[in-house]
């Protein structure tokens, strides 16, 4: 998907949320736990219930590699139901990759290609070939970590190098990166504070902007600095929407918390 095709969706929804597919079996409806693939089941439901809502999901791998085989079957269960049923949506595998040049080009593979993701994250910290093998996918991007929603994020992210903040070089390095078109970054909403700062050096670059709900991020204060003239920002939420409930009317539980952020951001789009 290029990113002039997610602008259009996300001013035809009015909603630039993503919403996050963090699949815990504890954590799911118990009666689900009889289903043949209770995780796609239960991913089904959501996406079907909340497709209108947002523009893009995002399934975090660690969720499903942590069921070996049958999560990885359920992972491509899904991304292939929302690329036949809702092509419009911009996927993202939530992988945070990265390892040396032909390292990565199996990795980039493993998700553009045998899974049909638009995108998959990917961390700095192995620099410029471990990134570009990425970057090199058409039509695809990249999602660098910047500056994380955690509290370790202070402890290298923010730390001062050559007079300027590590999170900082990475931006700016990154830009002059092959096909760096291709590049989005992570930003936490725990971070509201610093999305001036980060838009002086990436103004017109989508970010992904986890840590509104369960995280306790604001959504106001994100979109206060974060916003661009191409809007620029994807807002996800994992936990505060998907497990609204553990009742048979989780899905719809789900929805109403993510209508809940969709209004929000029509006000902020209008
Ligand atoms: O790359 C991410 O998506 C990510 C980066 C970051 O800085 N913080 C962060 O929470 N995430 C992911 O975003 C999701 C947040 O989930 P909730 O806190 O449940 O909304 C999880 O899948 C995290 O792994």
């Amino acid at each position: 998907m290029t990113t002039q095709e997610l602008v259009a969706q996300i001013q035809k929804k009015k909603s630039f949320l993503c919403i996050g597919l963090d699949v815990d079996l504890d954590k799911i409806p118990p009666y689900l736990l009889k289903e043949e693939d209770p995780i796609f089941a239960f991913n089904k439901a959501i996406i079907d219930a909340t497709h209108h809502l947002c523009v893009s999901y995002k399934p975090n791998i660690a969720f499903y590699e942590a069921y070996g085989l049958k999560g990885w079957k359920s992972l491509e269960k899904t991304i292939n139901y929302l690329n036949e049923n809702y092509p419009e949506i911009f996927t993202i595998a939530d992988a945070k990759r990265g390892d040396i040049g032909n390292t990565s080009t199996m990795y980039a593979k493993a998700f553009f290609k045998d899974l049909v993701f638009d995108s998959v994250t990917v961390a700095p910290y192995m620099g410029k070939d471990s990134v570009e093998p990425f970057l090199a996918f058409k039509d695809k991007h990249t999602i660098m970590l910047a500056l994380t929603s955690n509290e370790g994020a202070f402890d290298f992210q923010t730390k001062q190098i050559d007079d300027k903040e590590l999170y900082k070089h990475v931006l700016e390095t990154s830009k002059s990166w092959k096909n760096a078109k291709n590049l989005m970054y992570v930003v936490g909403a725990t971070k509201a504070e610093y999305f001036k700062e980060i838009r002086k050096i990436v103004p017109d670059s989508f970010l992904l902007v986890p840590g509104v709900g369960a995280q306790g991020g604001n959504l106001q204060e994100v979109c206060k600095y974060g916003l661009s003239k191409n809007i620029g920002l994807l807002i996800n939420s994992s936990r505060g929407i998907i497990y609204a409930s553990k009742e048979p009317n989780f899905a719809e539980e789900a929805a109403k918390k993510a209508l809940e952020l969709q209004v929000q951001m029509a006000a902020v789009l209008n």
